[in-house]
């Protein structure tokens, strides 16, 4: 039980996001994951600095900012000051990765490279020392309630043997239709972090589908 759980905000009832928030302190969950879109890395828009700022106001638990946007090297600055514990970049959208993560970690926070269902592991390999989180997406991002990519427990355990092989610290986290299933081969193929949206928050009582998914 030595796993993270993140459930993402964006299935929230964003009318009562205070509500939801609350709940999620009183949980099991350890982080809370908070999907930022901006319309052309990703065909959707969810919410941005305004929302992540009124987050932070009441959220007891890290922030963990899941950007998928292109440039995110201009919003550093403004992630950390809005909450962002976890600044988690897409490896498609960063010409000079090197350089991003270098600039996260100098503005304080832990510094997290997601991959899209189609990116090779094996392409992190000179950078993996430099990261805190590798964020394997399991479904194509922008929309939460997708389909499980079954490739992506291969992916899991593909890292995991890079940062085994290597004796390094970096977490794996995995995103996008996690459930119970899914969540289990995901821990067993090494995951350390699981985000889940939908499952958890269309629940009839998502605190105990937070407590079941930390208790896999
Ligand atoms: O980053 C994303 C989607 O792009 C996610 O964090 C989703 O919010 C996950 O939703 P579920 O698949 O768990 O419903
Ligand atoms: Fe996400």
């Amino acid at each position: 039980m030595n796993h993270k759980i993140a459930p993402s905000l964006l299935s929230t009832d964003f009318l009562n996001l205070q509500q939801d928030i609350d709940m999620l302190n009183a949980s099991d969950a350890d982080w809370l994951h908070c999907d930022v879109m901006d319309g052309v890395f990703v065909p959707n828009i969810s919410f941005g600095f305004p929302v992540l700022e009124q987050i932070k106001k009441v959220a007891q638990k890290p922030l963990d900012v899941h950007l998928m946007i292109v440039n995110p090297d201009k919003f550093i600055q403004q992630v950390k000051d809005a909450g962002g514990y976890m600044m988690t970049v897409h490896y498609e959208a960063c010409t000079h990765l090197h350089r991003t993560v270098g600039a996260i970690h100098e503005a304080g926070m832990k510094a997290g490279v997601s991959l899209n269902p189609h990116t090779p592991v094996e392409l992190l390999t000179d950078i993996i020392e430099d990261l805190d989180l590798v964020l394997i997406m399991s479904v194509n991002p922008g929309f939460g309630g997708q389909k499980f990519i079954p490739n992506s427990i291969n992916k899991v355990a593909r890292t995991r043997k890079m940062i085994d092989e290597r004796n390094l610290h970096t977490l794996i986290e995995v995103d996008g239709g996690v459930n119970l299933d899914t969540g289990k081969q995901l821990l067993n193929a090494g995951a350390d972090v699981l985000v889940a949206g939908s499952f958890v928050f269309s629940s009839t009582n998502p605190t105990e589908t937070i407590s079941s998914l930390k208790n896999l």
